[in-house]
């Protein structure tokens, strides 16, 4: 049993963000059991008998919030961060993309760019991903098995792709089904808590009519989770629709392969037609929205607000490598930017995304998305408690607050200012992470960096 004592900021939904001054949250094997604010925390602790060595009394400068969450992350893609920008999404996938996620057939090198990918992700505060891995099955089981001993909430998806793609890097129908079944089985039968398969068709471009609907079986036969991209660029969505013959627009092609469900995530959806927004509501599919990707590959600016208007689902991605940073942080600050931008070409009445809608989408936004929100997202009785304690006041770093500074206006800096150095502790499912993760990655900077070419 634990006890946190302090400051408490979550969100009930996109219009309702509590700052729970003085409150005292317990948690039992993993699990909220009781939340109070202003309360007297000596009295709460003896009546729940909870020894001293296990009361976190957070600082005058610290809150505690959920844990965020990366509802679309490219694990291989990890190696290209910061790199390769400099072509749209059909070149940069053939020049960058595909060779590098070749190399992730070496386990070897899986293992070293894995290991490190959760490490960092954790150590920036996202408690749950939603993986991509590649097209092999054992590395992308290896993540998993990475996931879960580092101790992040993760969706592993083991890659499909049957056309369209280079030699080195493509599979054959049948073994391509054969993989993900046997990948969901395995993945299923490690029985990890927190660590569950996702059926992942690349994207219309590269996958069979074919394929996709028997992916879409699979999907429904193991009872899990959906990802794939779509409408991210406007040569992609030209493209995607020539192939597929008798689909009327790109929602239409994952519809007549069965893919939409209220457990289908879509990254992009930049240039979707309202028709295409009304299908994707009837299935109750959500939305990753992955701006900093969308500016970095120049695909486009996502109007979040017009998608949330009709009614979907909208949770944050980094899209690492298209997007450059592996932090939701700065996905937040990316949301508010293209939101502020596109502002400028709307009418007056137009609302900007601004720090308590991306903090919802960071948080609860994403737990919804991605059908977690029974789970994790915000502080509730019964949740799983996944946390950050946040430090606003760090020895380094560009984050300064003031004795007098009102908690709205501390959040908003938190979202503007902050990195990894004001998360001062991480916790998934009541375990605390952080520092484990911190220490991978610190002792494989200072000790076994090896050159890239020497992993494979
Ligand atoms: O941003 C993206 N990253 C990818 O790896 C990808 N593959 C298909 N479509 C994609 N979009
Ligand atoms: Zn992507």
């Amino acid at each position: 049993m634990k006890l946190f004592y302090g400051l408490v900021i979550h969100s009930k939904s996109i219009d309702d963000l509590c700052f729970l001054p003085n409150t005292v949250l317990i948690v039992d094997n993993g699990k909220i059991v009781y939340i109070q604010e202003n309360a007297d925390v000596n009295k709460v602790q003896q009546e729940h008998n909870v020894s001293s060595e296990n009361v976190v009394i957070l600082k005058e400068n610290e809150f505690l919030m959920p844990g965020m969450i990366d509802t679309h992350i490219h694990a291989p893609q990890y190696v290209n961060a910061g790199f390769g920008l400099d072509l749209p999404l059909l070149g940069w996938l053939n020049k960058y993309t595909f060779p590098t996620e070749a190399c992730f057939s070496d386990l070897k090198f899986a293992n070293e760019i894995y290991t490190r990918v959760v490490a960092n992700t954790l150590v920036n505060g996202t408690t749950t991903a939603m993986y991509f891995a590649t097209i092999h099955k054992d590395s992308a089981l290896l993540l998993g098995d990475i996931a879960h001993q580092t101790g992040q909430r993760a969706f592993i998806g083991k890659v499909s792709m049957d056309q369209n793609s280079p030699e080195y890097y493509i599979e054959e129908k049948d073994s391509a089904i054969k993989d993900v079944e046997e990948f969901i089985v395995a993945l299923q039968s490690k029985n990890y808590p927190n660590v569950q398969p996702a059926v992942t068709p690349r994207f219309a471009i590269t996958c069979s009519m074919s394929l996709m609907k028997t992916l879409s079986e699979l999907a429904s036969k193991y009872n899990v989770n959906i990802q794939t991209h779509v409408s991210e660029n406007p040569a992609e969505c030209e493209v995607a629709v020539s192939l597929h013959e008798g689909c009327r627009d790109y929602v239409d092609i994952y519809a007549q392969a069965k893919l939409l469900t209220a457990k289908t995530i879509l990254a992009h959806g930049v240039y979707l037609s309202d028709k295409e927004l009304e299908v994707l509501h009837q299935y109750q599919t959500s939305i990753s929205h992955c701006p900093n990707s969308n500016c970095s590959i120049r695909s486009g600016m996502c109007d979040v607000r017009r998608l949330m208007e009709k009614g979907l689902r909208v949770g944050l991605g980094t899209d690492v490598s298209g997007g450059f940073s592996s932090s939701i942080l700065d996905a937040m600050r990316f949301a508010i930017t293209v939101s502020n931008i596109l502002s400028l070409s709307k009418p007056e009445e137009y609302k900007p995304l601004n720090f308590r809608d991306v903090f919802f989408m960071a948080t609860l936004g994403g737990a919804q998305a991605l059908g977690l929100h029974d789970k994790v997202g915000n502080f509730e009785i019964g949740k799983e408690f996944d946390a950050l304690v946040v430090n606003l006041a760090p020895t380094d770093g560009n984050l300064e607050v003031w004795p007098d500074e009102s908690m709205e206006n501390r959040l908003s800096k938190w979202i503007h200012l902050g990195d990894d150095r004001s998360i001062s502790r991480v916790y998934v499912n009541g375990v605390e992470v952080k520092e484990g993760a911190s220490n991978t990655l610190r002792i494989k900077r200072l000790g076994s960096k090896r050159k890239l070419s020497e992993m494979v």
